[in-house]
């Protein structure tokens, strides 16, 4: 059985028994912290806000704790298996990048979505790249190395765009196409209407269209280059309310993987696989979109069952390899992080993303490893015991 990662994921780990102290926060707490230090006001708020009050963001953490690992003993898990097949694709680790559509306003230099593609090429871990880039995908695909990367497209009014934005993902190399239901409206997110900040609006991360050749054919003449009239097109055609009657067409666009994020409902799981989608994405957006709805991981068990078989992806409060190992026991196929690469991004660049990512892997194998849990076949609910 391999050791996927071997010495290189726990170089962290000897580097810090050698005496190297790591220059980047340890703990997410400090990261999250040092993070709100480095990162311009107006970006901080946004990165780390929420919806209402944010209770369903504190939800999505909390709700980590409710569950303890039980662990096994004579397993002699010396030996780890992390890898995972994820449409044929073999990943190194069920760890993935969830797309974060101010990435780049995240990375020092502006080009963010670049770095965090360079940092999935370093380690294997996959991005999946928002619609919402400061730079357009063909770029962000060519940083990705020998890792796969998926497209998350936010689906506009204007079909003729929508399609293509997929023809060109395809084009470009990703591997798969992740549409988000969650947010064809902005949830009410108190922090940035109360400073008027929406990245988008301004202007920024926007480059997947102001290079779209069907987004530009809609400017007036004259005025492609022009933020004003680019803003209000975006505005115009950016969020569509989609229906069940709608998922044939989305379904028609891509013979690529078709992932829906943003499931939480069994119902809705069902409906989307009869549907004849091939992977469903468990979501909540991190708490950023509805307010007062339950903890992602309060859904993931139900949703597990419905998608019957079909790949579930998950994110939403992951901080820790033992959430990491808590998400995949009950039952997800890969697990995203989304806020905590984002500020690995903003403190030490691309670097600051492996930094993170290598932290987690490492954490998430040495808890299989102590556990007695030595692939992730091993990690069923049974491994779990609620909190009393
Ligand atoms: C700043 C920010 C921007 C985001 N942009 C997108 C996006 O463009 N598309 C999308 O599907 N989800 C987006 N999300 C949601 C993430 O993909 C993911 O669901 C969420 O961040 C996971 O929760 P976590 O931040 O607690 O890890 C965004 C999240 C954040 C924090
Ligand atoms: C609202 C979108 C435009 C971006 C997004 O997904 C987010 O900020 O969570």
């Amino acid at each position: 059985m391999a050791q996927q990662f071997g010495d290189y994921q726990h170089e962290i780990y000897f580097e810090a028994l050698g005496g190297v102290v790591p220059t980047l926060p340890m703990a997410f707490a400090e990261l999250e912290e040092r993070a709100a230090a480095a990162l311009a006001p107006s970006v901080w708020s946004y990165v780390a806000g929420g919806a209402g009050d944010e209770f369903t963001q504190r939800a999505n953490v909390s709700a980590f704790e409710q569950w303890g690992l039980v662990p096994r003993m004579f397993v002699g898990a010396d030996r780890r298996d992390l890898t995972v097949d994820l449409f044929g694709l073999k990943l190194a680790s069920p760890l993935f990048m969830c797309p974060v559509g101010v990435i780049g306003l995240c990375g020092q230099d502006g080009h963010g979505d670049l770095a965090t593609a360079r940092a999935a090429a370093r380690t294997g871990v996959p991005m999946v790249a928002s619609t919402l880039s400061v730079d357009p995908m063909e770029d962000v695909a060519k940083e990705f190395g020998d890792t796969p990367g998926f497209f998350q497209l936010y689906t506009p009014t204007d079909r003729d765009l929508a399609e293509s934005l997929v023809r060109r993902a395809e084009a470009a190399g990703f591997k798969g196409i992740v549409v988000t239901l969650d947010t064809w409206v902005t949830g009410w997110r108190p922090r940035d209407l109360s400073t008027g900040n929406f990245p988008q609006l301004r202007g920024h991360c926007l480059g997947n269209y102001t290079s779209d050749p069907v987004f530009r054919s809609r400017l007036p003449v004259g005025r492609e280059d022009d933020t004003q009239a680019v803003v209000m097109q975006f505005a115009s055609v950016f969020g569509n309310p989609l229906t069940w009657d709608d998922l044939p067409w989305l379904r028609s666009l891509t013979s690529l993987p078709l992932l829906v994020k943003g499931l939480c409902h069994p119902e809705d799981v069902r409906r989307a696989r009869d549907g004849g989608v091939d992977g469903i994405y468990c979501s909540n957006h991190g708490g950023r979109q509805a307010n007062g709805g339950l903890a992602a991981l309060d859904a993931l068990p139900d949703v597990v069952e419905a998608a019957d078989g079909l790949p579930v992806l998950f994110d939403s409060g992951v901080r820790s390899g033992a959430d990491v190992v808590k998400a995949l026991a009950l039952g997800a196929t890969a697990v995203g992080i989304g806020r905590p690469y984002a500020y690995g991004l903003a403190l030490g660049g691309v670097d600051g993303i492996v930094h993170v990512l290598r932290s987690l892997l490492a954490e998430t194998d040495l808890i299989m490893a102590v556990d007695g849990y030595p692939t992730l076949a091993d990690l069923t609910p049974q491994a779990l015991r609620r909190r009393r």
